[in-house]
């Protein structure tokens, strides 16, 4: 290859979760106000999909960013394990304290994807979360 070439690699996965939108800095009433049905104190849950983009060099010997069954175990480990059929609020102990909207998933995904990645000449690109059909966040470390 003449010249370093870079990608972006995607990758995506599927997890199914329950959760109650409920922050611990608001009263009960603000609850209420603030997060309406969503506050419902037996919760609701969603079918997330999760996106993880990876930018990096396409390595000119193996022509890979970054191997898809690495990134896939990688976020087997990160997301799936952790979040696939729980409880949010219950069962992740990072929810008891943030509130368990798509914004803060996708944080919580970010510093996890992060953590879990193996080295290389690439880096974490973009966390993009689909909540429902219609509602969407994307996160980039900022
Ligand atoms: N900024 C955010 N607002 C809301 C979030 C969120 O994560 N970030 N989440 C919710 C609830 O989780 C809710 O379940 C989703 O709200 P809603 O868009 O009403 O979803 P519906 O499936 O009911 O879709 P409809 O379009 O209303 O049919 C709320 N707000
Ligand atoms: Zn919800």
């Amino acid at each position: 290859m003449d010249r370093t070439r870079i990608a972006y690699l995607s990758k995506k996965v599927y997890f199914s979760a329950a959760h109650r939108l409920h922050s611990s800095n608001l009263t009960e009433e603000e609850n209420k106000e603030t997060y309406g049905k969503c506050n419902h104190p037996n919760g609701h849950g969603h079918n997330y999909t999760v996106e993880v983009i990876i930018r990096g060099e396409i390595d000119p010997k193996t022509g890979m960013v970054i191997n898809l069954v690495e990134l896939k175990k990688c976020m087997n480990v990160a997301i799936m394990d952790v979040l696939d059929h729980k409880n949010l609020d219950k069962d992740v102990p990072y929810f008891s304290i943030n509130p368990s909207t798509t914004e803060n998933i996708a944080v919580f995904i970010w510093d996890n994807v992060k953590e879990n990645l193996p080295k290389g000449n690439y880096e974490l690109y973009e966390v993009k979360i689909h909540e429902t059909k219609d509602n969407t966040v994307i996160y980039r470390g900022e």
